[in-house]
C-alpha cells in the first residue's frame, strides 16, 4: 500500500525532470495531454450541451468554444489575431482556412463566430467523447472516400445554411498538411458558397513549424498568427465560376500564409520543413 502511494509522488518528480531535459518527452507529453484533456472537456461538455439544447444544435458550439479557449495556455501557445472586422458580416457565410494539425481546433475556437460549425471527416464521430460533442455541436460529417455522398451532404448543408442562418467552416485542403505551403484546394467549399450564394471568408493560420515539428518530435511554446481576410462575394456566380473562385481564394490565402509565417520566422528563427 505504501509503495502505491509512492507512484504519483515519483511521477511528480520524474515528469518535470524529463520536461526539462528531453524535448521528445515534451512532445509526447503535450500531445497526450492535449488529446486526454479534450476528451475530459468533452465528457464535461456533453451533459451541458444536452441540458442546454436537448440534443444536436449549433448553439452548443458556444459551450464548446467557451470550454476550449483556455487550452492554448496549457500548451504554451498564444494567438495574434488580425482582421476581426471581416468577421462582422451579417447572415450565413463559409469560412475557409488552411489545416496543419488537430491544434487548428484551438485557433478555430479562438475566433469561431456565433452560429458557425464545421465540416469534418466522418471518422471523427468515432473519437469517443470528442466525437459525441462534435455531433452535438452540429458538425457536418462527410465521407471523403465517396465524392457523391460528400457532395450530397454539402448540397443539404447549403440549404440548411440559408434555412437556419448558419455559417460553416471548411478546410479546403481536405487533410492536415505541414509541408510549409498550402495543398491544392478541393472544390467542396466553393460549390457550397456558390450554391447558397453566400460570401467566403478566408482565414489563414501561420506556419506551426517554428514550434511544432511532427517528424523532429518537437512541441515548444509559440505564437500562431491568425489572419482573417476580407470576404469574397459569390452573388450571381454559378458552378462555372467555382474553379476561378477556388484559384482566387488559394492565391490570396497562400500570399497571406507566406507573409505571416515569414514574419514569425524572422522573429523566432527559421522555418524547417
Ligand atoms: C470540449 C472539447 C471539444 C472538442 C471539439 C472539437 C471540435 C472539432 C472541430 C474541428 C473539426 C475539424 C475537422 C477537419 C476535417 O475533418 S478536414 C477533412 C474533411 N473536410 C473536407 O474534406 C473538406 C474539403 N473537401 C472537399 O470540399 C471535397 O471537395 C469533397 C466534397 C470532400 C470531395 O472530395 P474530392 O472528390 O476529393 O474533391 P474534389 O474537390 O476534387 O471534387 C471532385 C469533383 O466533384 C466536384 N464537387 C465537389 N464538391 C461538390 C459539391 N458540393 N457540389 C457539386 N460538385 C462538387 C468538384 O468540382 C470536382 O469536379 P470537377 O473536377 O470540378 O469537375
Ligand atoms: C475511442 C478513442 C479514439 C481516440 C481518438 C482521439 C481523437 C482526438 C481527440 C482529441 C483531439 C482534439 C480535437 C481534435 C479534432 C481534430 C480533428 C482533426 O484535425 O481531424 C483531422 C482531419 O481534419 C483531417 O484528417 P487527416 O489529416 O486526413 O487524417
Amino acid at each position: 500500500m505504501d509503495v502505491l502511494w509512492m507512484i504519483p509522488l515519483l511521477l511528480l518528480m520524474i515528469i518535470p525532470l524529463l520536461m526539462c531535459t528531453s524535448s521528445t518527452f515534451v512532445f509526447y507529453f503535450k500531445k497526450f495531454f492535449y488529446v486526454a484533456w479534450m476528451m475530459v472537456l468533452a465528457l464535461i461538455g456533453i451533459p451541458l450541451c444536452i441540458l442546454k439544447s436537448g440534443g444536436r444544435d449549433i448553439e452548443n458550439m458556444r459551450i464548446i468554444r467557451f470550454m476550449v479557449r483556455h487550452v492554448k495556455y496549457l500548451l504554451g501557445l498564444r494567438f495574434e489575431v488580425s482582421g476581426w472586422e471581416h468577421l462582422q458580416t451579417e447572415g450565413p457565410y463559409v469560412v475557409i482556412s488552411n489545416h496543419q494539425s488537430s491544434l487548428d481546433v484551438l485557433g478555430l475556437m479562438e475566433i469561431l463566430p456565433d452560429r458557425c460549425t464545421t465540416i469534418a471527416k466522418k471518422e471523427l464521430i468515432y473519437a469517443g467523447t470528442v466525437g459525441l460533442i462534435c455531433w452535438l455541436g452540429g458538425i457536418v460529417f462527410i465521407n471523403r472516400k465517396k465524392t457523391s455522398d460528400a457532395k450530397s451532404v454539402m448540397a443539404d448543408a447549403a440549404k440548411t445554411m440559408l434555412d437556419d442562418q448558419i455559417r460553416l467552416w471548411v478546410f479546403p485542403e481536405g487533410t492536415r498538411n505541414q509541408n510549409g505551403d498550402l495543398l491544392p484546394f478541393k472544390k467542396g467549399a466553393f460549390h457550397l458558397a456558390v450554391q447558397a450564394q453566400v460570401p467566403i471568408i478566408p482565414v489563414v493560420f501561420s506556419s506551426y513549424s517554428n514550434f511544432y515539428l511532427r517528424k523532429e518530435k518537437q512541441f515548444k511554446s509559440g505564437i500562431i498568427r491568425l489572419k482573417i481576410l476580407p470576404k469574397i462575394e459569390t452573388k450571381g456566380m454559378t458552378s462555372d465560376d467555382v474553379a476561378s473562385l477556388s484559384d482566387k481564394s488559394f492565391d490570396l490565402m497562400r500570399a497571406a500564409f507566406l507573409d505571416i509565417s515569414d514574419s514569425i520566422t524572422r522573429s523566432n528563427g527559421p522555418v524547417r520543413h
